[in-house]
């Protein structure tokens, strides 16, 4: 349990803050000591900022220990010092430091048979990566990308929205950018209030490089790195190739792919290139079968899996890696309004996908972030599709996609 627990559970139990009295032993009362054994457990900051804390508590109640005092206070250097004697002169103990003061944590005083042992256990191994599943720390601690800072074109909705999500829950910071300024402030307020971690909010187009230009700088300034970039901004609509504007075709060109390469190119000069960094691009399976109705978007996203490949190899040797992303059809998303995902969904479409489904935004973001962390730290140069298989099977229903856009459902909103 450590000093700091010790002391902690002593002046939470008179009320006090603060180390005072010496070290003690566990047991209070004069019921039998093994049935009023008690324990200090600590919540600690990233898990308190993670909403964690009644997950805690449901733990040890449903083990049947009794919480006897609860307090969420802000450790002090004099406090963990003391807590952390025998670490103190640890290469690691300045960043131990920084870790446990960097924002308020819970302690809790549990009460029971056996809870001092029962606690190590169900914590789990102190290295969270090699803690077991059903321990506190193999299920809920999270260290892919703690600390990280990803800048994510398109984060303001849908599968870029989940992806910022689903980045914050796993510690990171984000940075979510795009067109409307006000979508992403409202979505940066969202993801604060649901993760705890800090989501900078700017306006982009893609298209317009010194636009990016200006918004890396504002990111750089906000969090002093940027590690991750997520290249989501796309546009699409369904449109036979005979009824597609040249403008129109050039525009969806434009978003995706030139929008890519002018993201990636800002944050490569600006960072990339001096520490490193991840690049993630989103792009679609439609060029693998020449999806009908979509040779702007199928074209613009073929260009970018290619442009993956290109980036990967010039990039490798700063220590850039760069991958694509392929998703499938993904519920809940204007992608999915636009392209006629209800429609296909009403005439059974999705049975004939091998796992017999549309899927979900969280699917895309574990994906994601499984791309942007050191699990995947020797992928580059690749394109992960995460379709369910979809590809593979879908058929490619020309005159049923013609009747869909002819009754112009899919228009923009
Ligand atoms: C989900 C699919 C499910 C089922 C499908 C069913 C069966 C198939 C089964 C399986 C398929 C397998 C896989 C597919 C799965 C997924 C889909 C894959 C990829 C999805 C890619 C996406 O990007 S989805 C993102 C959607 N979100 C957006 O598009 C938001 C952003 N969009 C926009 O801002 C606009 O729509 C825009 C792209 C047009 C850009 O706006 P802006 O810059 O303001 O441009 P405009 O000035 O408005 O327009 C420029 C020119 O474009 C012409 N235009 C605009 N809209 C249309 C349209 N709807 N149709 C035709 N032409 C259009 C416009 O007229 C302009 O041209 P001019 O010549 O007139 O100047
Ligand atoms: N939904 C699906 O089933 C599939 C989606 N995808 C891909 O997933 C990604 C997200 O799609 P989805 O969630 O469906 O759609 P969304 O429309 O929610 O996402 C597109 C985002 O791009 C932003 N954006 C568009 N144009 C620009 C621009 N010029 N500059 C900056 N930002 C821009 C939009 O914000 P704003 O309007 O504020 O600029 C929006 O947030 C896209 O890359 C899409 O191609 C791939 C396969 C399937």
């Amino acid at each position: 349990m450590g000093s700091l627990g010790r002391c902690l559970a002593r002046s939470l139990l008179r009320g006090q803050p603060g180390p005072s009295r010496p070290p003690g032993p566990r047991c209070y009362g004069s019921a039998p000591p093994e049935l009023q054994e008690k324990t200090l457990v600590l919540v600690k900051p990233d898990a308190v900022q993670r909403r964690l804390v009644g997950t805690v508590i449901q733990r040890f109640e449903r083990r049947g220990f009794k919480l006897v005092a609860m307090k969420m206070l802000q450790a002090d250097q004099g406090l963990l010092d003391k807590h952390y004697q025998q670490l103190r002169q640890k290469p690691f103990y300045p960043a131990l430091l920084a870790y446990m003061t960097s924002g308020p944590l819970v302690a809790m005083v549990w009460e029971g048979y056996n809870v001092v042992r029962s606690t190590r256990a169900m914590v789990g191994d102190t290295n969270s990566a090699a803690a077991a599943a059903g321990t506190i720390r193999g299920d809920l601690s999270m260290h892919v990308s703690r600390g990280q800072v990803a800048f994510i074109t398109g984060g303001g909705s849908g599968i870029g929205f989940r992806v910022a999500e689903i980045f914050m829950r796993h510690g990171c910071r984000t940075v979510i950018a795009s067109r409307n300024l006000q979508r992403v402030s409202e979505a940066s307020k969202k993801l604060e209030a649901a993760t705890g971690q800090q989501c900078l909010p700017l306006s982009i187009d893609v298209r317009q490089p010194q636009t990016i230009v200006a918004a890396v700088d504002e990111a750089l300034k906000e969090f002093k790195r940027i590690d991750i970039l997520i290249n989501g901004a796309a546009g699409n609509f369904l449109c036979p190739a005979a009824a597609l504007s040249f403008n129109a075709f050039k525009t969806v060109i434009d978003i995706d792919t030139i929008g890519t390469f002018n993201t990636s190119k800002v944050l490569f000069e600006k960072y990339f290139r001096d520490h490193g960094g991840i690049i993630v691009n989103i792009t679609a399976t439609l060029s693998y079968r020449g999806q009908a109705l979509q040779v702007h978007a199928g074209a613009a996203k073929a260009a970018i899996d290619a442009m993956t490949r290109h980036l990967a190899v010039e990039w490798g040797p700063n220590n850039v890696r760069v991958n694509s992303l392929a998703p499938g059809p993904i519920t809940g998303t204007e992608g999915y309004r636009r392209l006629g995902g209800k429609f296909a969904e009403a005439a059974s479409q999705f049975d004939m996908i091998p796992l017999q489904r549309a899927g979900n935004k969280t699917e895309i973001a574990h994906s994601t972030l499984y791309l942007a962390s050191p699990l995947s730290s020797y992928v580059t140069g690749t394109t992960l599709v995460v379709d369910g298989g979809s590809w593979l099977t879908s058929a490619n229903n020309f005159p049923a996609l013609l009747d869909f856009w002819a009754a112009g459902t899919n228009k923009n909103q």
